[in-house]
């Protein structure tokens, strides 16, 4: 069974200006194990789409239409009780700014020991004090799960992670929170983890190691991770799967090394020609002309429209079917591409 199955999501936000459609119609699924990868310029609506997994939408946000299914099960008529369970427990999420996750009363070694026990026993600790919560980890400095706490850090790379993890998020640098949230949330060894350019702030050496921490938890425990990065190079390494989202949709979707071999959309072309790629020097980069559409009321047609050198009158009229373009695993949603396509 897939970990997770997306269908038809639309996630709308109601603005004084008009109705935001930041996600609009996407489709998405994640097998166990496998590390999908989502791609797409900033303001296509990539961390909309991570939110509205988690149940993290807050108003005038809203989802409109679709499903999210978690093993088969539907998010959408959870409580917010039990989607935080789910969120502590099944799936964990990595944001860019890791002060508004951390706990700033908690030491890092509490926290992450705190997230090691509530996954394990089910406990419901969420709510309470800073002092309460010391009262019940008590014991906590040489139990199992502080323990783990160091061996979590070690392997995020804090330096001198047993004094470390006595200390409070505020004492860590911006690079260290960020490995501290990282190592919070691989150790509840969730099935999914979804990943917001989890690594944008930190260095190259950094964010070398803690893509290889995602892989070999990956290796380890068959999680599941959903990418989101501006970084082709990090999505052409870690992937197995790729999907550009442009303007609120997906708009290719390919094995990984199918789409970085022989991309179809014109979108996909464009943003490959526009960054910097492994073997190939920065010199000939070409930037997309135009730019990323107002997300406000727009039509039901090829988002890319008025960008693309390809595009012809029926593809400011038809919102683009998938369809597959040279292989079945790999789709494309683009008039003037596919199996259908009229000369
Ligand atoms: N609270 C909000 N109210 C209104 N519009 C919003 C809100 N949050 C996001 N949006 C809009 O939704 C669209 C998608 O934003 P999103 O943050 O998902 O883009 P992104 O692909 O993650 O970009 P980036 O790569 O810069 O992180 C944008 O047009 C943004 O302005
Ligand atoms: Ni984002």
């Amino acid at each position: 069974m897939s970990v997770l199955e997306i269908e038809e999501l639309r996630t709308h936000f109601d603005t004084d200006r008009g109705v935001v459609k930041a996600v609009d119609g996407v489709d998405l699924t994640i097998e166990p194990g496998e590390i999908v990868g989502i791609a797409g310029e900033s303001g296509s609506g990539k961390s909309v789409l991570a939110k509205s997994i988690m149940g993290l939408i807050d108003p005038p946000g809203e989802i409109r239409q679709g499903d999210i299914r978690l093993h088969g099960e539907s998010l959408m008529a959870k409580s917010e009780k039990e989607l935080r369970e789910i969120r502590g427990k099944s799936v964990s999420i990595i944001f860019q700014n890791p002060m508004s996750t951390l706990n700033p009363t908690l030491t890092v070694g509490e926290q992450i020991a705190e997230t090691i026990r509530f996954n394990s026993d089910g406990g419901e600790s969420i709510s309470l004090s800073a002092e309460m919560k010391r009262k019940i980890l008590g014991s906590v400095k040489t139990s199992e799960s502080w323990r783990r706490a160091i061996e979590m850090l070690e392997s995020v790379r804090i330096p001198e992670p047993s004094s470390r993890v006595s200390n409070f998020p505020h004492q860590f640098s911006g690079g260290m929170r960020q490995r501290a949230l990282i190592a919070m949330a691989l150790s509840c060894e969730p099935d999914l983890i979804i990943a917001d350019e989890p690594t944008t702030a930190l260095d190259v050496t950094i964010e070398a190691q803690i893509l290889a921490e995602l892989q070999s938890l990956r290796e380890a425990f068959d999680t599941s991770i959903l990418l989101i990065t501006h970084d082709l190079a990090v999505i052409s390494e870690m992937c197995d799967t790729v999907n550009i989202m442009y303007a609120g949709e997906i708009v290719e979707k390919a094995p990984a090394d199918r789409l970085f071999q022989s991309p179809q959309h014109p979108y996909t072309q464009a943003l490959l020609s526009s960054m910097p790629s492994i073997d190939e020097p920065r010199a000939d980069l070409e930037p997309i002309s135009g730019s990323v559409p107002d997300l406000i009321d727009i039509q039901q047609a090829c988002h890319f429209a008025p960008r693309c050198s390809e595009a012809k009158p029926e593809c400011f009229e038809i919102d683009p079917e998938f369809r597959t373009v040279g292989d079945p695993t790999h789709t494309a949603a683009c008039l003037r591409r596919g199996e259908e396509e009229k000369q």
